[in-house]
């Protein structure tokens, strides 16, 4: 393995001159072609490495594992040591990502919402948020008669836009505006989003889709004269500190098993959309942590499901969105897949040549703009399903799951998951089944976002429970309580890239009186 620290890519460029560092990647966002950064080599751990991992905090796990990717030029360990402490200091658990064991036999939860908006999302842009202000003081150190402001610009289907923007809230010289589909998230996601009064931060609701919004998102990123005028920053799974923030949970939870069972044949199982979450768990097994499965459960807009189902890897957008009971995944294309789909072309189709990788997916993500879908290949998708599975789960299987859940629920007893998390569990059952009892695999399902931000479908799946109430069994206090608050709301009429970029031009000049 390289003793030096990988430098940053775009998975569209043919010229590994184009290289930049770690602080690059991170400020940048997006590619200028588009594309998304990649670390230049995966870094790979020992044997010894892996048993001196077992027995470290999260905190701890953290930092060995970003400083591999992170160098002392770009974030002294001291400093890097600090923000993951500070990062982590806000979560309601010692544990930071707890995992709770033999929910039913077996089969495990790791719980990914004790930050402070419930969803996986601030596992990440806690870290984020740090590392956004860390650069900028760094830089503004330095060049006091230049100061250096960040204008962050991010999509939501309902859990990234409230974690960025509790992330990012009251920061110096950051401003952040967040679009999210009108009428697409639950009531809880936009309290959380649009209580927030900072003067730096406004939310636009935009009439259309997630698709929509992420679409106008990379669109701004790519305008030149926007990006310099602002300086964007980018906080959707685009930026490659998200995927890095969350390899640390599957390796913390990976050793909640190993180190009671030594040879333990883990599957994870993770509820996906964009792809970025089960994406560190793809960068965590080619690391080198010990992994059967990485289990794709995709709600009914199934276009990973269908990919890795498909004889020649046809990666095809379906026509419309289809609105479903876990409305966070409702996501047509998803973003993070052209990472995986770079190391895939680059191990596949390209004889292990970078440049020649990054041709391929020019191709191919051309062809996606333009026809609405590319096809891959057999070799690609075959490598693909190697390391992944998939499922694909009806609405109607996400009631039942919630239901389910809660009745056969052992450790705790009424376990009670929100409807993403039921995605997972139902694709765990299904593996289950397939693989059979005996087939001793430990299933560790992902739970991405907690019950109280979805209160329409866990309580159409529990309310025949008598015993059941959303507000004693399930709501935290500090959720209730936004309903009272006032709200700070943009309606943004139509999806359109110049209407976004007018309303932003005017709210930055309010922003600034
Ligand atoms: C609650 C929840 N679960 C699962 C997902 C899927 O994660 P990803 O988009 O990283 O695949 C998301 C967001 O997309 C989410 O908000
Ligand atoms: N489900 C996400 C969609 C955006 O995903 P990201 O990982 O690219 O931020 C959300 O909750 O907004």
């Amino acid at each position: 393995m390289s003793t030096t620290k990988p430098t940053y890519r775009s998975t569209r460029s043919n010229n590994t001159n184009e290289n930049i560092s770690f602080e690059s990647a991170i400020m940048k966002g997006l590619a200028k072609d588009g594309g998304l950064f990649i670390p230049s080599y995966i870094p790979t751990i020992s044997q010894e490495q892996l048993d001196k991992w077992s027995k470290l905090s999260f905190n701890d796990l953290a930092y060995e594992i970003m400083s591999l990717y992170i160098s002392e030029d770009d974030i002294p360990s001291e400093s890097l040591k600090e923000i993951i402490k500070r990062s982590y200091s806000t979560f309601r658990s010692d544990e930071v990502t707890p995992l709770a064991k033999n929910v039913e036999k077996n089969i495990h939860v790791l719980e990914l919402f004790h930050g402070p908006t419930y969803a996986f999302k601030d596992v990440a842009l806690q870290f984020v948020g740090n590392l956004f202000e860390y650069f900028l003081n760094k830089h503004n150190t330095a060049n006091p008669e230049n100061v250096k402001q960040l204008t962050i610009v991010g999509a939501t289907s309902g859990d990234t836009g409230s974690a960025a923007i509790y992330g990012l809230r009251g920061k110096e010289n950051i401003k952040v505006f967040i679009l999210y589909p009108n009428g697409r998230i639950s009531k809880i996601q936009e309290e959380q989003m649009t209580t927030i009064q900072d003067k730096n931060v406004q939310t636009l609701s935009v009439t259309g889709t997630f698709d929509n919004c992420q679409n106008i998102v990379k669109e701004i990123f790519g305008d030149e004269e926007f990006n310099q005028k602002y300086n964007l920053g980018a906080v959707n799974s685009i930026n490659w500190a998200r995927i890095l923030a969350q390899i640390t949970y599957y390796f913390y939870s990976y050793f909640k098993i190993s180190n009671e069972q030594k040879d333990a044949k883990v599957k994870f199982v993770v509820p996906s959309g964009n792809f970025g979450d089960i994406l560190a768990g793809f960068f965590a097994a080619k690391m080198g942590m010990p992994v059967e499965k990485l289990v794709i459960a995709t709600n009914e807009n199934d276009i990973l499901d269908r990919f890795l189902k498909s004889e020649n890897g046809e990666y095809a957008s379906s026509n419309d969105v289809k609105a479903t009971l876990s409305p966070a995944m409702d996501i047509l294309i998803s973003s993070n897949f052209e990472r995986l789909l770079w190391f895939l072309a680059y191990e596949q189709l390209s004889g292990n040549d970078a440049d020649k990788a990054g041709s391929i997916l020019n191709d191919w993500f051309k062809e996606l703009k333009t026809n609405g879908k590319f096809e891959a290949g057999s070799s690609v998708v075959k490598a693909a399903s190697t390391l992944f599975d998939s499922e694909s789960v009806q609405d109607l299987e996400i009631l039942q799951t919630i239901g389910k859940v809660y009745e056969n629920s052992e450790n705790p007893s009424k376990y009670i998951i929100d409807p993403h998390t039921a995605v997972g569990m139902k694709a765990t059952y299904n593996q289950l089944e397939k693989d059979g009892k005996d087939a001793g695999f430990q299933y560790i399902c992902l739970s991405t976002a907690h019950p109280a931000k979805f209160a329409d479908a866990v309580n159409k799946s529990l309310e025949s429970f008598k015993e059941y109430s959303f507000d004693k069994d399930v709501l935290p206090e500090e959720l209730r309580k936004l309903s009272s608050l006032p709200k700070k709301i943009k309606l943004v009429s139509r999806a359109d890239l110049e209407l976004v970029k007018k309303v932003i031009d005017e709210e930055i000049i309010v922003m600034d009186q």
